[in-house]
């Protein structure tokens, strides 16, 4: 279920008046996702109808969600296909609902595409490396907040569950991580605002074409580099055994370099970026499975899904070559 605050059509209908929109057509609550309220909402006007989410958040507070929702507004108005919040009349996207910060965006057409084609992987490589472009000149600033000092601080209280041999991992990893951090092939990584969390359920597509991006709710600015590792870990590896799929993830790399081509530092730093990207994602599962949160709502994704892809990208290394045309 994902309707922990119960919005009703009297609410949604104010909500409506405020923003201008009309009149409430239909309020229905969305039963996927786990973080947040969320209600598909359709509102009339002049004839016209319009649909839309509206989400209570129930994690981000009122000081957190600026950088996302205008983020979000920054890559619509450059083209980006992502929800875009809707405004007051005084310009206002952060909303209030039942005393919960709130956001009404534009509904995103069609569906999650959860066994992705070779097309499907080009289509995201390509909007992806428009994202990060589209993404410079966004004015405000707020780190990746899984990122590497999270790890940090994330490993050593998750270490006591783990078995000697994940718990040698965890810490050789980690050590890793901090060490490719400091060089300054990492310092010359070209980096901006990132999604961050762009699997296979954050994004729609329309009779085969990308329709949106959405749950923007982990991004922050990092290299563009992760978040194209946390890509590749997702829509190109085989699940459930966690192995690279080389077509898939060529078709991906194309894509994206047929924007934005990668720069010598990505290319040499591609393969330590996957096992960052298999890491933050093995930490934040384990995290949620072994300490939820008090009164969490939070049903755990798996751990050992992303111990396995990352013991694949430790063992067995993907350099950018192996994902790009031979030259003739
Ligand atoms: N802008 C949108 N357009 C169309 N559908 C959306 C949109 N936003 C959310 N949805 C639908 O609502 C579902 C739940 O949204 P989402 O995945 O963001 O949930 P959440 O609880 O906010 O976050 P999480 O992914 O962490 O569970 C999605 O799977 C999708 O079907
Ligand atoms: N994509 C994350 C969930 C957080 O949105 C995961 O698979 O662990």
């Amino acid at each position: 279920m994902a309707v922990f605050t119960e919005v009703t059509s009297l609410d949604a209908a104010a909500l409506l008046t405020t923003l201008e929109l009309g009149e409430l057509v239909e309020l229905k609550g969305i039963s996927g996702g786990i973080e947040n309220t969320n209600y598909f909402l359709t509102s009339a006007q002049g004839g016209t109808q319009r649909r839309h989410v509206l989400t209570l958040f129930e994690r981000l507070s009122f000081e957190q969600l600026p950088f996302y929702l205008h983020l979000m507004q920054h890559l619509a108005a450059h083209g980006i296909p992502v929800p875009n919040p809707v405004a007051t009349p005084q310009g206002e996207i952060l909303l209030k609902v039942k005393g919960k910060p709130a956001a009404l965006v534009n509904r995103l057409s069609g569906h999650s595409e959860l066994a992705p084609t070779t097309d499907h992987c080009a289509q995201v490589g390509a909007m992806l490396a428009r994202m990060h472009l589209a993404g410079r000149d966004y004015p405000r600033h707020q780190p990746n907040l899984r990122g590497l000092p999270w790890w940090n601080e994330t490993v050593p209280v998750v270490l006591p569950y783990m078995d000697a041999e994940q718990a040698q991992l965890l810490r050789s990893e980690l050590a890793y991580q901090n060490h490719v951090a400091a060089s300054a092939a990492y310092a010359a990584l070209p980096r901006g605002p990132v999604h961050a969390d762009l699997f296979r359920d954050n994004v729609m597509f329309d009779n085969g074409h990308l329709s949106g991006f959405f749950d923007f709710y982990f991004a922050g600015v990092d290299t563009w580099l992760f978040d194209l590792a946390v890509c590749l870990n997702d829509w190109c590896i085989d699940l459930p055994t966690g192995a690279h799929d080389g077509e898939r993830a060529q078709a991906f790399v194309a894509a994206y370099q047929s924007v934005r081509p990668l720069e010598a530092a990505e290319r040499q730093l591609l393969p330590a970026m996957l096992r960052a990207g298999a890491l933050r994602f093995w930490v934040s599962r384990l995290w949620d499975f072994h300490l939820p949160r008090e009164a969490s709502m939070l049903k755990p994704h798996d751990p050992t899904h992303f111990e396995r892809v990352l013991r694949e990208r430790v063992e067995r290394p993907v350099p950018v070559v192996a994902l790009e045309p031979v030259a003739a």
